[in-house]
């Protein structure tokens, strides 16, 4: 089971995620309380080791300001928040990236690969707001084990958002605070082991 913690912004929680096991890391490029400077990213994910995904997070805005957000940072994966196009998709597919289209669990084409993403993450319609929704609602769309779930997921809620989805993977941030935007590296902890877990 694939796990992301995303909203990450100092280098102990980054380590906390590490060390648990988790198998991304998210920062957050764009308005966000849980957002960060490219530059700080950049220097976040250097100390990740390469089994772990390094991904950028962006919402609301244009390509070519995703692109310049992206550049130097390093990171390895692109997660597009919002009303991303499959033309904005192609659009960014030379930057080599693994893609991950992040859709509302309400959207239409609800397929993986429908914009050319690498991985499609379903989400609450308002990312990062901690907002859970009816997981189970996905499992006859038979959109197989090779997407996301998120969107309001904590430890206590956790294995039983997988058992109802059918998800192959989760990602958690604001389940994973202990203040709006304030990771907390304990929760990150029984985060991941609450996955692994669950299976
Ligand atoms: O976390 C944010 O602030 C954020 C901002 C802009 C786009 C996405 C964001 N986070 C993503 O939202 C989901 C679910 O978050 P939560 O666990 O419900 O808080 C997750 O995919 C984050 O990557």
């Amino acid at each position: 089971m694939f796990v992301k913690i995303c909203g990450l912004s100092t280098a102990e929680t980054v380590a906390a995620a590490v060390d648990a096991g988790a198998d991304a890391v998210g920062f957050v490029l764009t308005r966000s309380p849980r957002q960060v400077t490219p530059d700080t990213a950049r220097r976040l994910a250097a100390a990740v080791p390469p089994h772990v995904l390094t991904v950028a997070v962006v919402a609301g805005v244009d390509v070519a300001t995703v692109r310049e957000l992206v550049r130097d940072t390093g990171l390895r994966a692109l997660q597009l928040h919002g009303d991303y196009s499959r033309a904005d998709f192609a659009a960014v597919a030379d930057l080599g990236l693994t893609l991950v289209r992040a859709a509302s669990y309400q959207a239409p084409d609800l397929r993986i690969g429908a914009y050319g993403e690498d991985l499609l993450l379903v989400d609450a319609p308002e990312p990062g707001s901690g907002g859970a929704w009816d997981y189970a609602l996905l499992r006859e769309r038979g959109l197989g084990e090779g997407w996301i779930l998120a969107g309001g997921l904590s430890v206590d809620t956790v294995a039983d958002a997988i058992a109802q989805s059918g998800a192959g993977g989760v990602d958690v941030s604001s389940g994973v605070e202990s203040a709006r935007g304030v990771k907390s590296e304990d929760l990150i902890r029984e985060f991941v082991a609450a996955v692994r877990k669950a299976g």
